[in-house]
């Protein structure tokens, strides 16, 4: 199961429905506050903690925390910004017997500082102050754990309203927040670990992208019932090269790639082609245009007045024009930043509003790329990668990706589950090929993971 991601807003709902249910705040509280000791226990089951605890509840969360570490035999201590602001954080501290410092330049660190200055409600930068002193008492740790967010970032966009630190990991509740996968934020977090907070089911079209289920080569099949992959070259050949190699170590049966001279250094078993008919062979399970294409515009036209599911990339992207001309054609479009606005012009809000507002203009699957790869479906479903090295960040890297894609459409996954399932495969090989692989490593990574 994958983990579900919720807005801000839709956590407070989630919570407001779970008390509307008969579940008191207080028991989320407790189960939040539980949770988050838990898994410092389970991170650093002796060092000295120090709590920064806010205003709100998730200062709240703190003081339990606090409460059952201190129940266990741990050394803590808590320092606040002030008096608790909410019911459920003034219970919270009702049940802390502790000293309560407040957190001034006085304040010693600890080896263990976990942050609950400010978690969902946060509205504006940290004061300068308090943020000085949480970047001190930062570096004064041996180990950081956030609860719920880092103090100072946007639970929707990833923005950091104020700098963090950088933690070990961040402890959540109920459902991850964008935030926790998007970038500038993501990098800050560390694991992200998710507690169940007796939320109950939390149902959302956003999630975490997670291990797939790939289809099992059929026993009795036959290499076109595995995925027929057809690649359209361009004027810089190598680039199909690398997403045709990729789509057949990703499992397609058959790939092909169409082409007016030879393509050196291709595998004998991928197929070069110049006979136009071959476009037109109902067998093709996906057709691949973009990578390497050049400036040959008419290369997506010709693609675009077939049937066959379509995974449109890089150069192809930009010659698309109009994101209408893509609506009535079945496409997976994978932008990075600079093609995305290329295409859908500047687009107002996160990058989860962007992604989705393209996915609906285009009708397409859009595979927004980056550190923090979205992928958004025109239906509303919204798949947030999981982080992924940034050796990624290497010429062919993307090619490699749309071959993947093409591969595992071709095999005969739905649109939107084949961007993610292949997104996870990509981000997967970047960890086996260790550091400072070149796109080819990737290709040679996928056979296991695909
Ligand atoms: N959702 C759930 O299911 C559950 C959620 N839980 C926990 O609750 C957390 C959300 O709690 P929350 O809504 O009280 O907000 P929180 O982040 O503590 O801060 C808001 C307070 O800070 C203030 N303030 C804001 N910015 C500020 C700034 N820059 N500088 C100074 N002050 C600032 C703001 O007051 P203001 O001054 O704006 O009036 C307000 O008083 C969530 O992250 C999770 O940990 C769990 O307990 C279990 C169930
Ligand atoms: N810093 C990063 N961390 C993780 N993944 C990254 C990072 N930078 C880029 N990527 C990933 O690498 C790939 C780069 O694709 P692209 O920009 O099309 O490059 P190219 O055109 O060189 O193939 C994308 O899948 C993107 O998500
Ligand atoms: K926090």
């Amino acid at each position: 199961m994958t983990r579900p991601i919720l807005p801000a807003a839709a956590t407070v709902e989630a919570e407001q429905a779970a008390i509307a249910g008969g579940t008191p705040e207080t028991d989320l509280m407790e189960n939040a506050g539980a949770a988050l000791a838990r898994a410092i226990r389970l991170m650093s089951p002796w060092r000295p903690v120090l709590f920064l605890a806010g205003p709100g509840n998730n200062g709240g969360d703190a003081f339990v925390a606090a409460r059952h570490l201190l129940e266990q035999g741990m050394q803590v201590r808590i320092a606040v910004t002030g008096a608790p602001k909410r019911d459920a954080a003034r219970w919270a501290k009702g049940g802390w017997h502790g000293e309560v410092e407040l957190i001034s330049e006085e304040t010693e660190p600890a080896p263990l500082l976990v942050d609950a200055l400010f978690g969902t409600g946060l509205g504006r930068p940290l004061g300068e102050e308090l943020q000085a002193h949480l970047m001190r008492l930062a570096e004064g740790a041996a180990m950081t754990i956030a609860c719920d967010l880092p103090s100072g970032v946007d639970a929707d966009s990833g923005e950091m309203l104020s700098p963090i630190p950088r933690y070990d990991a961040t402890v959540t509740f109920g459902a991850l927040k964008p935030a926790h996968r998007l970038a500038p934020a993501m990098q800050h977090m560390g694991d992200v670990i998710l507690a169940d907070i007796g939320l109950g089911e939390v149902e959302s079209d956003w999630r975490e992208i997670g291990k797939p289920e790939l289809p099992a080569p059929d026993p009795v099949g036959h290499k076109y019932g595995r995925g027929l992959v057809h690649c359209l070259a361009g004027s810089m050949p190598g680039a199909i090269a690398l997403s045709a190699h990729a789509a057949a170590r990703a499992g397609a049966g058959y790939v092909r790639v169409s082409t007016s001279r030879m393509i050196d250094g291709l595998p004998s078993a991928i197929v070069q082609t110049d006979s136009a008919d071959a476009l037109d062979d109902e067998r093709i399970g996906c057709l691949l245009v973009g990578p390497g294409m050049g400036d040959v515009p008419p290369l997506l036209t010709l693609a675009l007045t077939k049937t066959h599911p379509l995974v449109i990339d890089a150069d192809a992207i930009k010659a698309v024009g109009e994101p209408d001309r893509l609506v009535g054609h079945d496409v997976i479009l994978t932008p990075h930043e600079g093609e995305f606005e290329a295409l859908f012009g500047e687009i107002e809000g996160t990058k989860a509003d962007r992604a989705l507002i393209a996915a609906q203009r285009s009708q397409s699957i859009i595979v927004l790329k980056g550190p923090d790869t979205l992928v958004a479906a025109p239906d509303g479903r919204l798949g947030f990668a999981p982080p992924a090295p940034a050796g990624l960040a290497t010429a062919g890297s993307g090619d490699v990706l749309a071959g993947i894609i093409a591969a595992f459409r071709a095999r005969g996954m739905e649109p939107f589950e084949a961007a993610c399932a292949a997104v996870w495969v990509h981000g997967r090989a970047a960890e086996v090929a260790g550091p400072n692989f070149i796109a080819d490593d990737l290709v040679a990574a996928l056979g296991p993971l695909s």
